[in-house]
């Protein structure tokens, strides 16, 4: 059976754990982890099935095959390449730190190196299946316009440091244009999808990026176009948020529980 080891018990982490301690695959929680200990306390007493241990992800990546950042971009550089230096596959959901792209290569040879496998789930997105395959041949433009209710943005460090007043914006506003790499590192909880798209398709540099605060919106919209070789692509998720934390999408969670599934199940579907 899968060990999975967990960092960050926030939403996901708390839907990745439930889905297992509901039976819904065959896998074992290990261990989870969180620099938060009542984050830790509320996902223990969640479940009712699964007993996972507390611990460090440098004690848990030595009894598991998989671990899974589910915390933050500074999460990823903390624990990624220790695990697969322990030839730990490991599952990635703050995609965005991959925007450094010395971080992204130093992983990915470590990965080589180890013989070991980077998960990326679509997160909020849907497309991916369809760009990969387009990437096989030539891509001209990839483009996601996402919008969130004002709320959904706050905090954001492009956010502070351009001191916007969301609670002020009282109509559909574009607050950011331009290219993935510096969406996802003003936007590090709300565009993690950009990183994914960029990796799937043109890159960082070349994939655009378009953030609106919408206040008449209580979902949370990813628009995908790509054009290429193959023809035009087009995805529209409205996302509905997550009951505790506004900045994710519900469908995120889901990814992360469908990408274990697909881990574990001998039949693939899909590109
Ligand atoms: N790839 C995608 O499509 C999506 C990615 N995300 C990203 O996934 C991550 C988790 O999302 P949520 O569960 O919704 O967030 P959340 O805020 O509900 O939970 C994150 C948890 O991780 C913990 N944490 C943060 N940094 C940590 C560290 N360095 N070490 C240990 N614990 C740490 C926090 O204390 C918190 O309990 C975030 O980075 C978020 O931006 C979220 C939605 C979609
Ligand atoms: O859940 C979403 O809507 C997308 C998100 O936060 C992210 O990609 O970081």
């Amino acid at each position: 059976m899968l060990k999975i080891g967990i960092i960050g018990c926030g939403t996901i982490g708390t839907c990745i754990c439930k889905a297992i301690d509901d039976g819904l695959m065959e896998a074992e929680v290990y261990a989870i982890y969180d620099r938060n200990a009542e984050n830790v306390e509320r996902l223990q007493s969640s479940l009712v099935n699964l007993q996972p241990a507390v611990m460090e992800a440098e004690e848990m990546i030595k009894h598991i095959d998989l671990l899974v950042e589910c915390a933050s971009q500074e999460a990823v550089y903390e624990v990624v390449p220790a695990a697969l230096h322990a030839r730990c596959d490991v599952m990635i959901m703050s995609v965005g730190a991959f925007a450094d792209e010395r971080l992204f290569k130093t992983v990915y040879g470590i990965a080589k190196e180890m013989n070991c496998k980077i998960y990326l789930p679509s997160g909020a997105i849907a497309g991916l299946d369809g760009l990969k395959s387009a990437a096989s041949e030539q891509i001209y433009s990839v483009t996601l316009t996402t919008q969130k209710p004002p709320a959904g943005l706050a905090g954001a460090p492009y956010v502070v440091q351009n001191k916007i007043k969301l609670d002020e914006i009282k109509s559909k506003t574009v607050i950011f244009e331009g290219k993935a790499s510096e969406a996802v590192k003003g936007f590090p909880a709300n565009v993690n999808v950009a990183a994914t798209l960029s990796l799937a398709g043109t890159g960082f540099e070349k994939t655009k990026v378009k953030i609106i605060a919408n206040p008449a919106l209580c979902r949370n919209i990813h628009e995908i176009t790509v054009e290429g070789a193959f023809g035009k692509l087009t995805s529209k998720v409205e996302n509905v948020p997550s009951p505790n934390n506004p900045k994710s999408s519900y469908l995120a969670p889901l990814s992360a529980i469908a990408t274990l599934k697909k881990i574990i199940d001998p039949l693939q579907i899909g590109t």
